[in-house]
């Protein structure tokens, strides 16, 4: 789980990110609060063995809270008031943003030779008993991958993952995952991730390698056009 404040998700250094002005500082903390409260019902309610009656009232409780939350909601073409895209600032990205309540979330980190990623999946990310899903280690191992060609300074779309899967990821244990680019020939970038547990970082238990493609300008604009305004200060446009 997160604190609140600083928490969410960012890219690069955060003296970069625009400007906190006070309400939007507020703001953030109390979407990472309610992530962090949500997170909570989500993993309580993947492990639960309450008795159905308790499962109902639960169930009520959680029905009532969606009526503040549902009151003022976003369409699909507007960004979040509380993020700053080229900032980096992603409240509620699915791996990272401490606002999601899909996100472990994954704490990234960058390096020296790369980015390093930390996080602990509870019982609601098991695939085979005991074990973290395949397709979420691959959720990890994509945004880490990206996390790395953005900070490398060539961010992109990923179109294409190749994950190995050598040996089963531990739910409930400290994870950490590690990403760094090892190839850039134009607009295309490959970057090289691996997931591994605290207690023995160099046993590889995943290894993706991932290609991302820089967009064109009329890449972007076509996929992103009503929230991307491409110009020649934005990093995620190829300008070739
Ligand atoms: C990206 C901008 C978003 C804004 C970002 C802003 C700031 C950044 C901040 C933070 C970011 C931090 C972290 C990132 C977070 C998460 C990472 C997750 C990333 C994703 O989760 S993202 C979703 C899944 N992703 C897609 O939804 C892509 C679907 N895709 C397409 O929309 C098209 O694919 C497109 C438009 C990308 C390219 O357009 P296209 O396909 O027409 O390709 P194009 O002509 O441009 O080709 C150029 C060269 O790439 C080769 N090439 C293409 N595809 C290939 C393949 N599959 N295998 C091998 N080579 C391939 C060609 O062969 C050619 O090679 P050559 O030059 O040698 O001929």
């Amino acid at each position: 789980m997160t604190d609140s404040g600083r928490s969410y998700h960012t890219i690069g250094d955060p003296a970069e990110v625009e400007a906190e002005t006070e309400s939007l500082r507020d703001r953030r903390a109390a979407i990472t609060e309610l992530g962090d409260a949500l997170r909570t019902l989500v993993e309580q309610a993947a492990a639960t063995e309450a008795p159905a009656d308790e499962l109902r009232r639960a169930a009520a409780l959680v029905r009532e809270a969606t009526i503040p939350v549902g009151k003022q909601q976003r369409e699909r073409g507007q960004m979040p008031t509380a993020d700053d895209l080229l900032g980096g600032v992603r409240m509620y990205n699915p791996v990272c943003g401490s606002g999601s309540a899909l996100a472990p979330p994954l704490l990234i980190e960058l390096g020296a030779g790369g980015v390093t990623g930390s996080c602990t999946l509870g019982l609601a990310y098991e695939g085979p008993p005991m074990y973290a899903h395949g397709g979420v280690s691959a959720l990890l191992l994509d945004q880490i991958l990206g996390y790395a060609t953005s900070a490398s300074g060539h961010p992109g779309m990923t179109v294409r993952l190749d994950t190995e899967y050598r040996a089963p990821v531990p739910l409930q244990t400290e994870l950490r995952l590690s990403a760094e680019v090892v190839n850039v020939d134009g607009r295309k970038v490959t970057a090289r991730a691996t997931i591994a547990t605290a207690a023995e970082p160099d046993r590889e238990l995943v290894v993706a390698t991932g290609l991302f493609i820089a967009l064109r300008a009329d890449q972007a604009i076509r996929l992103f056009g009503t929230v991307l305004h491409p110009d020649a200060s934005n990093p995620a446009v190829a300008h070739d």
